[in-house]
């Protein structure tokens, strides 16, 4: 049955009655129709009357709307209409089969769908009951749009297992081991329990500095339907990264296939809906990106996302804190393995107990942990508190902040360590201060390197005691102190005699030898205020603080001067030495370090000149004399090349033939301002200068073409002595120049004889004697100079052979008034008759010192009493008219007559 019923006037739901009875009974069903046409279009389902064959009787506005037709249209349409096209023949077939078996009753049908007019499905319940008629069973169908409902449902049973899935999550961040192993279990769960098709973890790469992501993911899962890695970078490109640079979770749905990127197309077509990209970001730093896809149109809708990004959060932060448990793992081991020791103490009690310290604070202290830990880390010092760092440090604990010091600590061996500690506070979780962390640094080495370089730098290597630099130091300390004092200070300047002839003849071991001696006996001489530096070779200056005047200054020189003088044992050599000592006075010397030193060395220098083993305090005119002195030796340097230099000639006379037998070369210096200069005046400036080496050689040279020039002449020539200086031999070819000078002047070493002083016995002995051979080879004689007067021992001189030894002149001059002189000059007489050597006294100036040589069996003379030393011309006159002495009795005569000194009478 068909009706085409609309809204407006719906069909009548049954016949009328008889007519009378009827027109009442009429307007009652209207009634009623009215009622229930008004029931029928209030009510919310759709309601359908359906007669047997399937079509629509009358259908409600409700019906209209839902199925999304015009009013009215419904009516006369089949039923299966509504149902979605894929069920319709089943629905058919079921209608079919219900007419057939006609019942009365109603039925609920759920899990149903409707089909709208425009093609579109919803899910739909479904009332229906029976009236069977006698026209066929009708239907009353009430259907139900039940879309919202299941919505509600799904989003609900979504919500639920989001939750679940939360829950498991979390429970998988705080089991996780480590960061991999937590990130695969989140992917895993999202995976099997989320129902997400791909679920994959992109980290940032920790080792570029832009937050660039890694090449790989750091975990992925992906459903098989996905194979295949081609959709992912049109995904990363669209989504991940886009997402990480906008720090914000990015979606993205796959409708269809058409008009879509390839790679969303590519998703698409393998079934899936949509996608999203969460950025993990932990403490405002960029993580990663937490990768999905999912299959369902939904999937990422409001409710699902908000899960979703508390989800990336809770990853975010449980990577955060893996990573931060991690660093702490790594500096609680770096603590552990460093070298340096480090030590907490609780800023919060009563002086800071030691709570923690690792092993290298054992190793560098040597106290364990168990020994120090509640203990205050003063204990280090060792009471040794006096130190300015300490200051520092406590105002930084007392102010709470970070400081670096140097500290002097002890180690429990009790060896000193040295410290650079950093202290730094470090706040507790609530920010308050909580503890003091203090790393160690050993430092011991370094300071120890340092302290060396400082001492080499200001002491002197080889004795140790201060050198120039630290003298200048303690000089401007001593007068800052004695100008606050009022006081007084002295400088000495200090020199060993003769110590270059050591130095050079035994060689510098030798003479470092002597420099320790010396240096030490300086030390042990004043107090320990005091100070003895080194300035180079045997220049040693002194600081005497606060001396109360020249007096006792005086006095402590004296005692310098008898320290330095006791006997020295060298390597078996006996050595007497003594030095020289020149003193300036604060501020009366000068008020400068340079000004004392220089005047201090000043009057060293005229110590110096008064002979050895000296002092001397400073006088005004002292530097005037320094001054010459530099003056002269420049002067001396170019006497040679000037030919201001000439021998003199002293005639040496027999004391039994009163024949003139020998000579001596003595030099003289032509000055051509000074005129003529005496040796003793410029001799040992040209032995300290080194100038006695080629003066030596001219000197040889000259002699020899002297004699050659008398022998020319036809004079009968003496033998021609001439003074060596020590200095000489240091030249190994000395007998070798001898040699050739004799060769040059066609002599025969015989016309020479050279003169030796006793300082020869410092020189290395051996050496010397070496090239005196060969210069007695060469047939020269030799003579001991100044016999005496020396400073070796006898031995030593028996060690060189030589041909006569001169009774100086020193002991000549005494010989008639001093016992001792007289004494000593016998004792050389009788020694050389001994020994089989000629004696030869010099300095003879009377007539009685002659008349007692003579007696006493001297062989020789030299001096005035004769003959002074003469220009070679006047020298030349004596030998041409032979002069000599006569005497005017034998000695027996002598004897008898009471004034034996008349005796003798000068020969002319
Ligand atoms: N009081 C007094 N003195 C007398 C008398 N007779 C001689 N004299 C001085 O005594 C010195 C003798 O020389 P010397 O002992 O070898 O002492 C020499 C010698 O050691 C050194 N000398 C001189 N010429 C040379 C030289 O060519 N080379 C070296 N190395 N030294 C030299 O200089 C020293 C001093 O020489 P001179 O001043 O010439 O002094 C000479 C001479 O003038 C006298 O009767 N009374």
């Amino acid at each position: 049955m068909k009706a085409d019923v609309s809204p407006g006037s719906p069909a009548p739901l049954a016949e009328p009655p008889e007519a009378a009875e009827g027109t009442r009974s009429l307007v009652a069903l209207a009634a009623a129709e009215a009622r229930y046409r008004g029931v029928l279009e209030a009510a919310a389902d759709a309601i359908f009357l359906v007669d047997a064959a399937g079509s629509i009787l009358l259908a409600n506005s409700s019906a209209e709307r839902m199925f999304g037709y015009r009013p009215g249209s419904l009516s006369g349409l089949c039923i299966d209409l509504l149902v979605p096209e894929s069920k319709r023949a089943a629905h058919g077939e079921h209608r079919a089969h219900f007419d057939a078996q006609p019942r009365h009753g109603s039925r609920r049908l759920t899990h149903l769908a409707g089909q709208r007019r425009d093609g579109s499905v919803f899910p739909a319940e479904i009332s229906l009951s029976y009236i069977i008629e006698a026209s066929g069973t009708i239907v009353t169908c009430a259907v139900r749009d039940v879309s919202e409902r299941d919505r509600q449902a799904l989003a609900l049973r979504r919500l639920n297992a989001s939750l679940r899935l939360i829950h498991d999550c979390n429970a998988a961040l705080v089991r996780a081991g480590s960061e991999s192993e937590m990130i695969a279990g989140i992917v895993d769960r999202l995976h099997r329990q989320g129902g997400y098709s791909a679920v994959w973890v992109e980290l940032v790469d920790r080792s570029s500095s832009d937050a660039r992501l890694a090449a790989e993911p750091a975990a992925l899962v992906v459903a098989s339907s996905l194979d295949g890695d081609l959709w992912r970078r049109g995904f990363r490109e669209q989504l991940t990264l886009p997402a990480l640079e906008q720090a914000q979770a990015l979606t993205c749905l796959f409708g269809s296939a058409g008009g879509l990127a390839d790679w969303s197309g590519d998703l698409a077509d393998r079934g899936q809906r949509a996608a999203i990209a969460l950025p993990l970001f932990g403490r405002g730093v960029a993580i990663g990106v937490l990768n999905l896809l999912t299959p369902e149109p939904q999937g990422f809708d409001e409710a699902a996302c908000e899960v979703l990004e508390d989800l990336a959060d809770d990853l975010a932060y449980g990577i955060f804190a893996q990573r931060a448990e991690a660093g702490m793992r790594l500096l609680k081991r770096a603590v552990e393995a460093s070298a340096n020791g480090v030590m907490i103490t609780d800023a919060l009690k009563h002086d800071h107990p030691i709570t923690y310290v690792n092993p290298g604070f054992e190793a560098i202290t040597g106290y364990g942990a168990g020994a120090v830990l509640g203990n205050s880390g003063r204990f280090l010092l060792a009471g040794d508190h006096d130190q300015l760092a300490l200051n520092e440090l406590s105002q930084a604990l007392r102010e709470r902040r970070a400081t670096q010091v140097t500290l002097r600590c002890l180690r429990k061996d009790g060896s000193p360590l040295w410290v650079e500690l950093n202290v730094s506070p470090v706040g507790s979780a609530d920010g308050t201060l909580g503890h003091f962390v203090s790393v160690f640094h050993d430092i011991s080495e370094r300071r120890r390197y340092e302290e060396e370089l400082e001492h080499q730098a200001n002491h002197d290597s080889l004795t140790g005691l201060p050198n120039r630099n630290l003298l200048r130091d303690r000089q401007q300390q001593a007068i800052a102190y004695a100008e606050r004092h009022d006081s007084s200070l002295a400088l000495l300047a200090v020199d060993i005699d003769q110590f270059k002839r050591v130095n050079n003849s035994h060689g510098h071991g030798y003479g470092d030898q002597l420099l320790r001696i010396v240096a030490e006996r300086l030390a042990d001489s004043v107090r320990d205020g005091d100070t003895v530096a080194r300035l180079g070779g045997d220049e040693f200056v002194m600081i005497l603080a606060d001396p109360l005047g020249e007096e006792e200054v005086a006095r402590v020189i004296a005692r310098i001067l008898e320290k330095v003088a006791q006997p020295i044992d060298l390597d078996g050599h006996a050595l007497a030495i003594s030095c020289s000592i020149g003193a300036s006075l604060f501020p009366r010397d000068g008020r400068d370090p340079e000004t004392l030193l220089k005047n201090a060395d000043a009057a060293m220098h005229r110590a110096k000149a008064r002979g050895r083993g000296s002092f001397h305090f400073y006088q005004a005119e002292m530097n005037e004399r320094v001054a010459g002195q530099l003056a002269m030796e420049a002067d001396l340097g170019r006497a040679l090349e000037r030919g201001e230099l000439e021998l003199h000639y002293q005639p040496q006379v027999d004391l039994l033939s009163g024949k003139i037998v020998g000579a001596e070369a003595l030099l003289r210096w032509r000055h051509p301002a000074r005129g003529m200069i005496a040796p003793k005046d410029f001799i040992t400036l040209a032995e300290d200068s080194g100038l006695i080496v080629p003066i030596g050689q001219w000197v040889i040279e000259t002699a020899c073409q002297q004699v050659r020039a008398w022998r020319d002449a036809g004079l009968a020539t003496p033998r021609l002595a001439i003074n060596l200086s020590a200095r000489q031999f240091q030249s190994d070819d000395l007998a070798e120049q001898l040699a050739a000078a004799l060769a040059r002047a066609g002599l025969d070493g015989g016309a020479l004889e050279v003169e030796l002083t006793e300082s020869l016995a410092l020189q290395d002995i051996g050496r010397v004697t070496a090239i005196l051979q060969k210069i007695r080879q060469a047939g020269v004689t030799m003579a001991m100079d100044d016999f005496g007067t020396g400073f070796s021992s006898l031995a030593h001189l028996l060690r060189i052979t030589v041909d006569r030894i001169k009774i100086d002149r020193c002991f000549v001059r005494d010989i008639l008034s001093d016992r001792t002189a007289a004494a000593v000059a016998l004792a050389v007489i009788a020694m050389a008759k001994s020994l089989g050597v000629k004696v030869i006294a010099e300095g003879v100036e009377t007539e009685a010192q002659l008349a007692f040589l003579r007696e006493r069996g001297c062989d020789e003379l030299q001096g005035f009493y004769f003959s002074g030393p003469l220009p070679s011309e006047e020298f030349e006159v004596l030998l041409r008219e032979a002069r000599g002495l006569s005497f005017a009795g034998s000695s027996e005569a002598e004897d008898e007559d009471d004034g034996a000194r008349t005796l003798l009478q000068r020969g002319v």
